[in-house]
């Protein structure tokens, strides 16, 4: 059944950088002129929307809320899988307040159809959405990040809501806080990853768990880049401003990259992956080539 890969977004109209969360974050850049950013940011949601439609995709805008910058980065608000969400609980105060409207909004994807069912974390444990949570379609389970934001115990809850196997890994350091920013699932199933972000532990577990030609090692440029958190979309690579190198090492593996300045939402941690969240994830198993059809991506 040809599908077409469903999107969600957020408008950046309530965007800034106002706390430091994460070392990424420059609230001090930002102010220096916050009009001109939010223009930029502005424009760069329309890029990044325009880039997923241009490879096929289709993208529902949701409205920010004031006071809620970060809403910009819906890959936290809730893991999706079969039409099931469940919806995530931030570590930081600065972004709880978002579990109230992302729940209200998500109620609202489930009366139009989007969302089949909408569950909750047990009480104790954090867990940030799909920024920590990657199905893995080719090989059926879910690969979790774990330890700066979320719990530990929130591997088990994933694995208890969806039923599914779920591969840990530990995050190393503060700089790569969720797992979407040092580690990109391809869909022709490669892994484009930073070694160093990861512990021994999850290292071994990755490097025991997929076969050497199918992981990609990223560099600390890409890392800086924020090229790692990319929007994959069959053949097409969404990412921010990217190395030559990168750019020309996904180009031989079949993959087109399509850039868009993410300057704006960088000064977030934040990148194309995860200004997204796909609601339309299936865990029925991937059949066919190494790199899907655009029908095919939809899983
Ligand atoms: N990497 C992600 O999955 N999300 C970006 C979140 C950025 C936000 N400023 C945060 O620190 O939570």
């Amino acid at each position: 059944m040809v599908t077409t890969p469903q999107f969600l977004m957020v408008s950046p109209t309530c965007f800034d950088v106002s706390y430091h969360i994460n070392p990424w974050m420059r609230p001090d850049a930002w102010q220096e002129d916050p009009d001109a950013m939010r223009q930029r940011a502005l424009a760069a949601a329309d890029a990044l929307r325009a880039s997923i439609e241009q490879a096929g995709g289709s993208v529902e805008m949701a409205d920010g809320v004031p006071g809620l910058p970060d809403m910009v980065f819906p890959a936290n608000a809730a893991v999706v899988l079969d039409g099931k969400a469940m919806m995530a609980r931030f570590r930081y105060p600065e972004r709880q307040g978002e579990e109230v409207h992302f729940l209200t909004l998500f109620r609202t994807l489930q009366q139009r159809g989007l969302i089949r069912e909408i569950v909750t974390l047990p009480p104790g444990c954090f867990q940030e959405g799909a920024g920590d949570c990657i199905w893995d379609a080719g090989r059926q389970h879910f690969w979790a990040g774990f330890g700066p934001r979320s719990s530990r115990s929130s591997l088990e809850a994933i694995a208890a809501t969806f039923d599914k196997r779920v591969v840990p890994l530990e995050l190393a350091t503060e700089r790569c806080y969720h797992l979407d920013v040092c580690f990109c699932l391809l869909s022709g199933g490669e892994i484009l990853y930073l070694p160093s972000a990861l512990t021994p532990q999850a290292l071994r577990t990755l490097r025991r768990t997929v076969n050497p030609d199918m992981l990609i090692e990223a560099t600390e440029d890409d890392l800086l880049h924020f090229n790692i958190n990319a929007v994959s979309l069959g053949r097409e690579i969404i990412t921010s401003l990217c190395t030559p190198a990168l750019r020309q090492r996904l180009q031989a593996r079949g993959y087109h990259v399509t850039e868009v300045d993410l300057a704006p939402f960088m000064l977030s941690g934040g990148g194309a992956y995860c200004m997204t969240l796909r609601l339309d994830r299936s865990s029925a198993p991937q059949h066919g080539a190494l790199h899907p059809t655009l029908a095919d991506a939809a899983h």
